[in-house]
């Protein structure tokens, strides 16, 4: 089954009211890929949500950055699945390493926030990733595949998720993995997938990468056969974004030659 490529920008906690205006304008007058080939979702801090999908055009999506793990009540400062669904707000950043390190949220947590979201109707991007003591200690796949497995128990139905690899070493350090690296994890993410949940889901899944991906390296990473996008930091900030998003023709190109 084709995966469609899929670009989101994580704006993480970053923008004004001015600063999202001037974003959200210049992604507008951009020509991109069509719907058919890239599908791309904008996830701007949780104030600015209802702004930016005022202005946003519509070929575009959103997500939120986080949600609150269940339903919403007496649980000051956070934001319930149900208000996004509320809002018209499809997506959903789960599991972002930030909040599994500076915020404890435990893989059982993730999988609970990720089972939760999806119940609500919510679609999810959820991240794993190792540290970089756990990469040099050779225990990435384990982190990653112990990642996975508490997301998997939870999930039923794959279709409203994609995965994102996101190695916590090539978050906003300006050191990208290269494009064996990431590709090595995705094959094997795609293979845990297959033998843990089954073939459909695992040919099906859109596993993306993310870590210092702009503008000069996407097209190399976009080029590995299992990387299937990209969660995009910084660079999601500024005008590159619009090379990261047209990277996804790399693929259309392979498959027609
Ligand atoms: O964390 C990321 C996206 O969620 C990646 O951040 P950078 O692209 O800034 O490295």
């Amino acid at each position: 089954m084709a995966r469609k490529f899929f670009v989101g920008g994580n704006w993480k906690c970053n923008g004004t009211v001015e600063e999202v205006k001037k974003i959200v304008t210049t992604l507008s007058e951009a020509e991109v890929p069509s719907e058919d080939v890239v599908e791309v979702v904008i996830s701007p801090p949780f104030v600015f949500l209802p702004l930016v999908k005022t202005l946003l055009r519509r070929d575009f999506s959103i997500a939120a950055q986080n949600c609150w793990v269940r339903k919403g009540g007496a649980f000051t400062g956070e934001v319930s699945a149900e208000m996004l669904v509320n809002l018209g707000i499809p997506w959903v950043i789960l599991g972002h390493s930030e909040r599994r390190l500076l915020l404890n949220e435990s893989n059982d947590f993730v999988a609970d926030k990720v089972a939760y979201a999806l119940s609500q109707g919510l679609k999810v991007i959820a991240c794993v990733g190792e540290t970089l003591e756990q990469r040099e200690s050779g225990s990435t796949m384990a982190v990653v595949a112990a990642q996975t497995k508490a997301i998997a128990e939870q999930v039923m139905h794959w279709s409203n998720v994609v995965l994102a690899y996101e190695p916590v070493w090539a978050i906003g350090t300006g050191k990208v993995a290269t494009p064996a690296q990431a590709q090595e994890v995705h094959i094997e993410l795609r293979k845990w997938l297959h033998v843990n949940v089954g073939a459909e889901v695992a040919a099906s899944t859109r596993i993306i990468y993310g870590g210092s991906v702009n503008g000069a390296n996407c097209k190399e990473l976009a080029a590995q056969p299992d990387v299937d996008g990209f969660l995009v930091g910084g660079a999601s900030l500024k005008p590159e974004f619009i090379d990261i998003i047209k990277s996804a023709t790399v693929k259309t190109t392979a498959k027609s030659e």
